[in-house]
């Protein structure tokens, strides 16, 4: 059997080697050519994977080791019989410790407490459920929108107009959908950024489009006062140098890249191929991981709770690196085709990355401190 993967999925040769021959090309440059000998396909998010893609090769089974599935055409591989995978929520606790690190940013730079804010979650499923847990068990007021949950007779859900009229920060966590009462491409346009509290907070992690990029650079020229962070942009690879100066925190689509999130997609994938051959999954996560644990934030006595939460969340991830990495590719980038092959690196050579859960809090710990920490997903 011959596999084709794109090269930046972690772990190709640990999980898929065995399955037969496997050729790996960066994303962006798998082609029909590429693919005249191939019965499986094993991509990431960059690769359109459609009928000009797949129409008249051999494969049959499609698995992407991501979240969103919006670069693949799901109606047609369904009508062509192509098996398709992907990986709910691998990588959804990296995104919340990207909106986490997004927040205590952005509360410090405008000395506002993060945790005072209402947090409008757009999106409730995998990232945005787990961006509310953990919100509620910090104590944060939240607000919720999604209709197609509210739909299922769910309820604690408000309209999205509410919630801009409301929340003093939106994080949005919608996949990318162009059809339907609920489509979300431009889902925030030039109307619903004009209605954004004054000096309110916006955090677009979940796919460019969703917001209307040049209505943002309008509304921004106009509204200095309002706070963006966007990981998503709506031409990736492209990215606005001018938008990118305007937001507050700019970053080339890493939210969830902790390695944990991507060896989770690798494992998925990994399962879901066996499951569709019907062989047995012999190999896990555990087997192939990196050690999980590092011994790391020592806590002197008596540290103050909100103070130990904030420097083991910035100890854990913190967005001003990814922030400035993207800045000085921006800066030294004079043309369009510097910055997509600088945005395409920035992503290609990510520095290691952990989730909370894999790193040890040590120390004497005061009981207020250890509950806070445990709310924000630290194991101590
Ligand atoms: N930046 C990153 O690194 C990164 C990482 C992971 C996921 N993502 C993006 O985030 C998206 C969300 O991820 P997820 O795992 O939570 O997906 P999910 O499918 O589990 O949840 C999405 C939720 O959005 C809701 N929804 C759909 N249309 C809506 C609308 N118009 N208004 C409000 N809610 C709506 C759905 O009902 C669902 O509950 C993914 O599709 C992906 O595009 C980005
Ligand atoms: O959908 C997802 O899972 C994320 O957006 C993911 O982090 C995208 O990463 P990529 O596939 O582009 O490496």
């Amino acid at each position: 059997m011959q596999l084709l993967a794109d090269e930046n999925i972690p772990l190709l040769d640990e999980y898929f080697a065995g399955f037969g021959s496997l050729r790996r090309l960066p994303g962006r440059q798998i082609s029909r050519a590429d693919l005249q000998h191939t019965e499986v396909l094993l991509v990431r998010s960059v690769t359109r994977v459609d009928r000009a893609l797949l129409e008249g090769t051999p494969v049959r089974f499609v698995g992407t080791c991501t979240i969103g599935t919006d670069h693949l055409d799901l109606d047609w591989l369904a009508s062509a019989g192509i098996h398709v995978a992907s990986a709910p929520g691998c990588n959804a606790r990296g995104v919340v410790e990207y909106v986490l690190s997004c927040l205590l940013t952005l509360g410090e730079r405008t000395a506002t407490d993060w945790r005072r804010q209402r947090i409008g979650i757009v999106g409730v499923g995998e990232v945005g459920g787990r961006l509310y847990a953990t919100l509620q068990a910090l104590g944060v007021d939240c607000l919720r929108c999604d209709p197609l949950r509210a739909e299922r007779g769910e309820s604690g859900f408000v309209s999205l107009d509410q919630l801009i009229a409301e929340a003093d920060v939106l994080s949005l966590h919608v996949p990318l959908t162009s059809s339907g009462a609920y489509a979300t491409r431009h889902l925030l346009d030039a109307g619903r950024l004009a209605a954004l509290r004054p000096g309110a907070w916006l955090i677009n992690s979940s796919r460019g489009p969703v917001v209307d990029n040049a209505a943002l650079l309008a509304c921004l020229q106009q509204r200095p006062d309002l706070q963006v962070a966007l990981d998503v942009w709506e031409h990736e690879p492209e990215v606005d140098p001018q938008l990118a100066a305007r937001c507050a925190l700019a970053t080339p689509h890493i939210a969830g890249y902790s390695l944990d999130g991507k060896l989770r997609g690798s494992d998925m994938i990994y399962r879901a191929l066996c499951q569709h051959l019907q062989q047995p999954a012999s190999l896990s996560l555990q087997q192939l991981a990196p050690d999980s644990g590092h011994t790391c934030l020592q806590v002197a006595a008596g540290s103050e709770a909100d103070w130990l939460l904030a420097r083991a969340l910035r100890w854990v991830y913190d967005v001003r690196d990814d922030d400035a990495r993207m800045r000085a590719m921006l800066g030294q980038a004079t043309e369009a085709a510097q910055r997509r092959s600088g945005f395409d690196r920035l992503r290609r050579d990510y520095p290691l990355r952990r989730e909370c859960a894999a790193l040890d809090l040590q120390g004497e710990l005061p009981p207020a401190a250890r509950q806070l920490l445990r709310a924000a997903g630290f194991s101590c």
